[in-house]
């Protein structure tokens, strides 16, 4: 399998008056790992649905690796897409679940089989292969589901927030295996997704949306240190956005680089210890900033512990210079399409 590069060209998607997704531009590199993130309603799925062709474009158009891919059909993309529920056939065994897509292509039944049987040793399923989803837990219903998405050899997937059916330790175990399984095929992904902690450890590509834009298109660790815009910062989270009267806009101040000192110290921010929360490896600090609202810092345990604050302290805030990071706004380079061969 190979990857393909994904190119948003001005994509925009009404429905009726309503703007879903509002002139787009985004370049996702060949075999890259992309997230989508953003809250509800931002227009993640709306993206995905017409890259993946299950929904027309309004506006604008979509390659894939060189082809305008805008009018073809779903299945002329070289796509394929995961869904959140994981929609296999209950009456079918894993292996016939996995074959399905390459018997709509008209592939022999040989053929089929041997594909969908290597697919399933790929997702380490193989030893299922006669079994009802039924009889499958949630883990490996994901895992059979993916190995069907796979076996039409797409040169990019689409996921559509394929974890969030999972509790929160298969959650954490299924997404390293999406994670090895892109990286071992070099196929692009595609994620859509609304929690900061699963892009930020799947993405080569973290895409943050809002209200129908990209806020912020960037490598994961450069969303976090440095967050284009308030929404960003907020969103990400760990970040404090401060707009000190007199200061040159808002500003980004990282939870664990925000000093708490006791007392009043001159030129220091004035606040008051609003609430200590204990969260085990750290203790999280509510502070009462007055006119610049609640902030919040992070401490480690030990750091804590040797001079520990008391709920309705008086304390004093800052930061270095250099934690400072200004927020200007969306800052994202205009995107130039780029084609690649594909
Ligand atoms: N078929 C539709 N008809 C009308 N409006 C729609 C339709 N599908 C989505 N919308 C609207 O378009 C906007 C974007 O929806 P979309 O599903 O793309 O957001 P999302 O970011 O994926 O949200 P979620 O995380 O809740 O799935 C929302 O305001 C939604 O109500």
């Amino acid at each position: 399998m190979r990857g393909a590069s994904v190119e948003l060209v001005r994509v925009s998607k009404h429905y009726g008056n309503a703007v879903a997704v509002d002139a787009i531009d985004l370049h996702v590199p060949a075999g890259q790992y992309c997230c989508l993130l953003g809250p509800s309603g931002c227009g993640k799925t709306s993206t995905l649905r017409m890259i993946a062709g299950h929904e027309t474009i309004s506006d604008g158009d979509i390659l894939i690796g060189s082809r305008n891919v805008s009018e073809l059909p779903p299945a002329a993309r070289g796509t394929a897409m995961m869904f959140q529920s994981y929609a296999l056939f209950p009456h079918l065994n894993c292996l016939d679940n996995v074959a399905f897509g390459l018997r709509m292509r008209g592939v022999a039944k040989a053929e089929r089989r041997e594909r969908a049987a290597a697919m399933l040793r790929l997702v380490h399923m193989e030893n299922y292969a006669g079994r009802l989803p039924s009889q499958l837990s949630g883990g490996q219903q994901q895992r059979v589901a993916l190995a069907r998405a796979l076996v039409t050899e797409p040169s990019v997937l689409l996921l559509d927030e394929p974890l969030s059916a999972l509790d929160p330790f298969l959650r954490v175990q299924v997404r390293a295996e999406l994670k090895r399984l892109q990286a071992e095929l070099g196929i692009t992904f595609i994620h859509v997704t609304h929690s900061q902690e699963e892009a930020m450890a799947l993405s080569d590509l973290v895409v943050v949306m809002n209200g129908g834009r990209i806020e912020q298109a960037a490598e994961a660790r450069a969303v976090f240190t440095r967050p284009a815009t308030p929404f960003v910062a907020r969103f990400i989270g760990g970040h404090n956005v401060v707009d000190v009267p007199g200061g040159a806009g808002p500003i980004a101040v990282r939870t664990d680089r925000l000093r708490v000192l006791p007392g009043t110290v001159p030129g220091l921010i004035p606040a008051r210890v609003a609430m200590v929360e204990y969260q085990g490896s750290f203790v999280q600090l509510r502070l009462d900033a007055g006119p610049l609202g609640e902030l919040v810092a992070i401490l480690p345990d030990n750091s804590f512990d040797a001079a520990p604050l008391r709920e309705g302290e008086a304390v004093s805030l800052g930061w270095d210079g250099a934690e400072a990071h200004p927020l200007h706004g969306n800052n994202a380079p205009a995107r130039v399409p780029v084609l690649e061969e594909n």
